[in-house]
């Protein structure tokens, strides 16, 4: 029970990454705003958690969606510690040559205002709740925030945005309120969906073998499911842990940025050292 009468708002929270910080933030004694566009997943997880979360249906690049959101968070549960801005979309690696002239403008707007802006919307509308409760903010990034291959230039342009935001945001607010990102990998369990520009809106990356292709590719040797990265999600979240945690970005990504050329790791060696009769943690090159 780490975060035993804390409250947390999670943008994007009915699915995916969201409901597992969600399912996760429940389980260690929070209580859960959430903020998302899909009324089923929104029911669904009131189902689940009843009286534990209240629901809000609305859109994150609308600032009056996430007001809604803290005023439902405020008067439910008295109180906000922390927002997870978590809501985003993808661009499926789409690369800049296929995107034709007519839709590039539309689909930048697109991404820029869900992954962008829907994170400083929610950062203004949750200040004053914040200042008052000197909370925090854990904005969602990832590898993309980083490096390249993670997406196409709009959202891996997106994502680099959101390390300067975070990196803003601490120095703004500081020494009232914390604030800092995670940079997930690839992520087993997501229900990622691409821009409505580009036509991807009902294309979900499930549809995608990115498991496999990231046993090849990651030092871990295997992509991480949503449930398995909402630690770090807790720990920021904590207060008696994180003083001295502020501007910070987490690398959350098995390792993509310390991958090797020829081969992903290099655990064979070890394998050959301490157990070279068994074939267990061996990861192919
Ligand atoms: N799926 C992956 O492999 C990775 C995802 N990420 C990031 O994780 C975050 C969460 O994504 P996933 O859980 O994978 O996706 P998901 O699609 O499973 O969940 C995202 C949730 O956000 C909601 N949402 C999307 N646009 C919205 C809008 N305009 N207004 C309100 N709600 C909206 C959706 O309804 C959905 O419930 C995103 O920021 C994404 O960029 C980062 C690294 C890897
Ligand atoms: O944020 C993200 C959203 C969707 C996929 C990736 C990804 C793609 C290829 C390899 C690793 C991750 C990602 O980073």
């Amino acid at each position: 029970m780490q975060l035993k009468g804390e409250v947390a708002l999670v943008t994007g929270g009915a699915a995916g990454l969201g409901r597992a910080i969600v399912d996760r933030f429940v389980s260690e004694g929070a209580s859960v705003a959430v903020l998302d566009r899909s009324p089923a997943g929104l029911a669904e997880l009131k189902e689940a958690h009843g009286d534990a979360v209240a629901v809000v249906e609305g859109d994150v690049r609308f600032l009056d969606s996430h007001r809604e959101a803290v005023a439902k968070c405020v008067e439910t549960f008295g109180k906000l510690d922390t927002l997870i801005g978590n809501a985003g979309v993808w661009d499926y690696s789409t690369a800049l040559v296929d995107i034709p002239d007519d839709t590039l403008s539309e689909a930048f707007d697109e991404m820029f205002s869900v992954n962008v802006k829907g994170y400083l919307l929610g950062a203004k509308a949750c200040l004053p709740a914040l200042y008052a409760s000197k909370g925090s903010m854990t904005f969602t990034i990832s590898n993309a925030g980083f490096y390249t291959s993670g997406g196409g230039a709009l959202y891996t342009g997106s994502k680099h945005a959101v390390v300067g935001i975070v990196k803003q945001l601490a120095y703004e607010l500081g020494p009232h309120i914390r604030v800092n990102g995670i940079a997930p990998g690839g992520l087993g369990g997501s229900d990622l969906r691409g821009l409505k520009a580009l036509n991807l809106q009902d294309t979900s990356i499930s549809s995608i073998p990115l498991a496999d292709m990231l046993s090849q590719v990651l030092p871990t040797g295997q992509m991480a499911t949503a449930t398995e990265s909402t630690g770090a999600y807790v720990l920021f979240a904590t207060r008696a842990e994180t003083v001295p945690l502020t501007g910070s970005i987490l690398n959350y990504d098995g390792g993509l940025g310390v991958r090797g050329f020829t081969e992903a790791n290099r655990g064979s060696l070890l394998d050959d050292h301490f157990a070279p009769n068994e074939v267990v943690g061996r990861v192919a090159p």
